[in-house]
């Protein structure tokens, strides 16, 4: 059985949930979002979901541990066996540490970062908050989202470019067009 394991990072609003969708489903992978599963449980009003509402309506990092644990219990699942895309985990040098942990000796087969530029996914993101009107999508708390991701997570960059792992992708244009830049690349880095 071949494994694939995969994770997709870009600056908030890159279109990263559109793409990590396809990535998914062409590699056969269940795509596990962590922000996703706090947005669920908001949703749902479940105690985790109560924990971190004020958390991410504010634009700040929900804490590793919480979110390490809520990964760990995921990567259990049966679905997760053959393989996965991480979409928004790990987003800090702490969560590469315990997701490493995690996977006990294998790693990450590639890293898709998907490059856009800040004025750019700032218009997309305020476009979206008319349509999806996510708490999370107001310009200030994106500008706030933007600044923890350039402080927290674009470290993660170098990190994974000294693993040799990460293919970087320009996330600029039609979502198909996106897309098979992304199936091109990531077959060329792994060979399948
Ligand atoms: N790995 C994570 N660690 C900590 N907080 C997270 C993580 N993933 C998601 N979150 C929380 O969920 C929010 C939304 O994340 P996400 O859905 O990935 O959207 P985006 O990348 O567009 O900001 C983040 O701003 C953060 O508060």
């Amino acid at each position: 059985m071949t494994v694939t394991r995969l994770l997709i990072i870009g600056p908030p609003g890159a279109g990263k949930g559109t793409q990590a969708a396809k990535i998914a489903e062409g590699y056969g992978v269940p795509a596990i979002s962590t922000g996703d599963i706090f947005r669920a449980n908001i949703k749902g009003g479940t105690e985790l979901g109560q924990r971190v509402q004020a958390i991410i309506e504010s634009g700040e990092l929900v804490p590793d541990s919480l979110t390490n644990e809520i990964v760990e219990d995921r990567l259990q699942q049966a679905d997760a066996v053959q393989g996965f895309l991480l979409d928004g985990y790990p987003r800090n040098v702490e969560q590469v540490h315990a997701l490493d942990g995690m996977l006990e000796g294998d790693s990450l087969d590639a890293v898709v970062l998907l490059e856009a530029d800040t004025d750019e996914v700032v218009a997309r993101l305020l476009k979206r908050a008319e349509i999806e009107g996510r708490a999370d999508d107001t310009e200030s708390v994106i500008r706030h989202r933007q600044d923890v991701y350039a402080q927290q997570t674009e470290p993660l960059i170098e990190l994974f470019t000294e693993r040799g792992i990460l293919v970087s992708v320009d996330g600029l244009g039609g979502i198909d067009e996106v897309a098979e830049r992304i199936a091109s690349a990531l077959s060329a880095k792994l060979g399948r």
